[in-house]
């Protein structure tokens, strides 16, 4: 361990939730202030719809808001809080389905995870998070670094493995990632280590080689052990806001992944991506970064990740008041 500054946040987790998504949270009270200028007509209705959707929650979720307020508010003059009010019920509702933090459930171990994503979406700090939240349950954690194509990407992994005290198993520069996974899988299960998370290349241009080398690491980590891997996790960057949902499309397709994580909701006002997300990929949500140290990635609480996002006091902090 180096810098213990890398671990510990000096803020509390929902102090860092409510300061990430600021920036998200003030674009949707911009753009939803005109709803007090008149009442309610289909004029007014259209307009807020539009505003949800810039606000990046998605039409799904827009059209749904919108609905609620026609049936229940036509002809009434609707304040902003109340508006945020059923924005944030809305979110709180779609997150409450998506939202389950990643288990050690396999039995044998390793409960292995397989994480995948384009480059520069936080894929390699993302496991070094990932890795230090299980070691903060007591777990004990194997990297295996899979995207072999980057001599850049193994180094920043092996740096994430010595900070975190953690074993990295790595291959030379091209080397055969499908191998490499087998490997560090049989490392694993010799060891009896708890959780090994796995990185892979992210090289969207060649989708076919990609499918084709994620299709080869799932195959022959089976052939290790059934289960495996048990989950397949995608991490989005929040700042690519809809493109994030292409990628989701794109890396279902390709390598069936199972849930996502969505880092980087502090720099960006784009944070309602990751709602449209949820609602459109049916997918698990395990995780959100707020900052870039390791204590910035947590499961969430959907109630108040949706108040924070609608600019509404969480429930903890109207107590505190
Ligand atoms: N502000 C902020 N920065 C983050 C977050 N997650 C990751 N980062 C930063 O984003 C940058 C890119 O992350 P990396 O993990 O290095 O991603 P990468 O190596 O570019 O891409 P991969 O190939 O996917 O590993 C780093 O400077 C991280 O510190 C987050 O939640 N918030």
């Amino acid at each position: 361990m180096t810098d213990t500054d890398d671990f510990t946040p000096k803020v509390g987790w929902l102090k860092r939730l409510r300061a990430g998504l600021g920036a998200t949270s003030d674009k949707l009270s911009g753009n939803l202030a005109m709803i007090e200028r008149r009442p309610l007509d289909d004029d007014m209705l259209e307009e807020i719809e539009d505003a949800l959707i810039a606000s990046d929650l998605g039409p799904a979720v827009a059209g749904r808001i919108t609905a609620k307020l026609a049936a229940d508010r036509f002809g009434d003059r609707v304040s902003e809080g109340e508006l945020r009010e059923l924005v944030a019920a809305e979110v709180e509702r779609v997150l409450m389905r998506a939202e389950e933090p990643l288990e050690v459930t396999a039995f044998p171990r390793p409960h292995t995870i397989l994480v995948v994503g384009v480059n520069g979406s936080g894929k390699t700090t993302t496991i070094a998070k990932l890795a230090h939240l299980f070691q903060e349950q007591d777990y004990n954690v194997m990297l295996a670094a899979g995207d072999t194509f980057r001599a850049a990407a193994v180094e920043q992994l092996q740096v994430w493995g010595d900070r975190l005290n953690v074993p990295v198993i790595s291959t030379n520069v091209g080397g055969d990632a499908a191998s490499l996974a087998f490997d560090a899988l049989t490392k694993a299960w010799e060891l009896g280590t708890d959780v090994l998370i796995i990185d892979t290349a992210g090289r969207l241009q060649n989708k076919q080689g990609l499918m084709d080398e994620l299709a080869k690491i799932k195959r022959v980590l089976k052939r290790r052990m059934e289960a495996a891997p048990h989950d397949t996790v995608l991490v989005l960057d929040a700042t690519t806001g809809q493109n994030a949902l292409s990628q989701i499309d794109t890396f279902k397709e390709v390598a069936g992944v199972t849930g996502l994580v969505m880092t980087k909701l502090d720099g960006t006002a784009r944070g309602g991506v990751l709602v449209a997300a949820s609602d459109r990929s049916g997918l698990k949500l395990h995780a959100i970064g707020v900052g870039e140290k390791l204590g910035d990635l947590r499961p969430f609480d959907p109630r108040s990740f949706a108040r924070a996002l609608a600019g509404l006091p969480t429930d903890e902090e109207s107590k505190a008041e």
